[in-house]
């Protein structure tokens, strides 16, 4: 499951354990994104806290795991390089790519679309406020429970001094007060995290 996760919350981690379920899937990677070209540069955390966040949410899920190879990579993220860099350390592997109905409705202007279909099954799942709908017969397309949040909402309540508790996992609204991300002042001091020199996927 690829994503900005800035930061990661309920509605990302529901959406993974339901694919996971319904298509018997011995690991969900969640692949945070380098550079986001489709997202305004300016409002994106550093890589960094997003996958250190990612880890965070994730770490009590033996299935879940977090991949570096969007953020390792230069340049905008492109999903075509994450499936490729995906299968070259899994070439054994069935890959999913699993998508909200958001994702999916824009999906067309993804760089190479049409080579996109082949690297992996997508999986498109429902999203509160927004339309789940495809036109390839092998994309599926599934309901998972409603969940009516986004990151975008859980930088504006942290920025407004709201709770993000039982939004996102305990750790993470740790991890957001102790860096001091989302801030209207802009982060605390301590908030610099240094890139890790692991390789891992
Ligand atoms: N509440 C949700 N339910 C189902 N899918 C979701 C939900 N939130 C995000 N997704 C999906 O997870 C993937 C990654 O999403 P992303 O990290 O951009 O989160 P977001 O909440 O949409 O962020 P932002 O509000 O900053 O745009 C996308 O495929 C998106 O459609
Ligand atoms: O390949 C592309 O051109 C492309 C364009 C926009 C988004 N994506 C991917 O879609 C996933 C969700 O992205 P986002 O921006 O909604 O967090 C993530 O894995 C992105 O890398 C991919």
């Amino acid at each position: 499951m690829g994503g900005t996760f800035d930061p990661i919350h309920h509605g990302h981690l529901v959406a993974a354990s339901e694919v996971a379920a319904a298509f018997d899937l011995d690991e969900v990677v969640f692949v945070p994104t380098g550079q986001p070209w489709q997202k305004n540069a300016k409002e994106v955390s550093p890589a960094e806290h997003r996958y250190l966040m990612t880890v965070v949410a994730t770490a009590s899920n033996p299935r879940f795991t977090v991949s570096r190879v969007d953020i390792d990579r230069p340049g905008p993220t492109y999903t075509i390089d994450t499936l490729r860099d995906l299968h070259a350390t899994r070439p054994e592997a069935e890959l999913f790519f699993i998508t909200g109905a958001d994702a999916m409705a824009q999906i067309l202007s993804w760089k190479n679309v049409d080579e996109l279909w082949s690297l992996a099954h997508f999986v498109g799942v429902t999203r509160p406020g927004h339309v789940l709908s495809t036109q390839r017969t092998d994309v599926s397309l599934m309901e998972v429970p409603a969940m009516a949040i986004s990151s975008t909402d859980c930088r504006r309540r942290v920025s407004d001094g709201e709770p993000v508790w039982y939004l996102v996992p305990d750790g993470v609204v740790q991890y957001i007060a102790k860096h001091g991300l989302y801030l209207k002042n802009g982060p605390a001091k301590d908030s610099q995290v240094e890139p890790e020199v692991s390789t891992t996927t």
